[in-house]
């Protein structure tokens, strides 16, 4: 259910896949990309498009959880860092590297991402106005007060005839 103060903006696959083509094409001129570190596991998603439109082949996963309560951010968990191996990569500080997920919303899991990186280029498909600042390439963006819908969250639900829902 959405509260009522709270928009929905729910994404099937085909508009995702279009997004996330969007945003390769974006960053595509901010290369070349050596790697692509995804944030698990809404960025895996983005990251294997984005992947193959570039043809980066080089793929790293940082695992950071916070939403365990659905909707409700609770403490951020690191579960598993970046490999010192795509640390390494160009001067040591992220450049060249592309930091990949589905969204910014507060910004604090990209900010702990970008502690680990530096300089690499921070990539997300949509953008809340909060975190918009930690991230330097998105697609669309929407208000704080919506709730993104993944397509890979939902599954086809019988919808009732509109006049049903209609009071009165
Ligand atoms: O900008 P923030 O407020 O930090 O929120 C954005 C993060 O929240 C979601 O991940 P979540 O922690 O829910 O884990 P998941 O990717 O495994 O679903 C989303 O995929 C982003 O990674
Ligand atoms: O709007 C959202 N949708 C899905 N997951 C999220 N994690 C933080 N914000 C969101
Ligand atoms: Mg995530």
């Amino acid at each position: 259910m959405v509260p009522p103060s709270q928009k929905a903006f729910p994404v099937s696959w085909d508009q995702f896949h279009r997004d996330a083509r969007a945003l390769a094409w974006r960053i595509h001129s901010e290369g070349p990309f050596e790697a692509i570190v995804c944030i698990t596991r809404g960025g895996l998603v983005p990251a294997a498009i984005v992947a193959r439109e570039l043809e980066i082949r080089l793929i790293e996963s940082v695992c950071i959880a916070s939403y365990h309560d659905y909707k409700n951010q609770g403490e951020l968990v690191v579960l598993k860092g970046i490999d010192e191996k795509i640390k390494a990569l160009g001067d040591g500080t992220g450049k060249g590297v592309l930091v990949v997920d589905d969204l910014v919303d507060t910004g604090k899991t990209a900010r702990i991402v970008r502690e680990m990186l530096p300089n690499a280029h921070f990539a997300t498909v949509y953008a809340k106005p909060q975190g918009r600042p930690m991230v330097d390439t998105f697609v669309t963006e929407v208000s704080q007060d919506t709730w993104i819908y993944f397509p890979w969250d939902m599954g086809l639900t019988f919808q009732p005839p509109i006049r049903e829902g209609v009071a009165g």
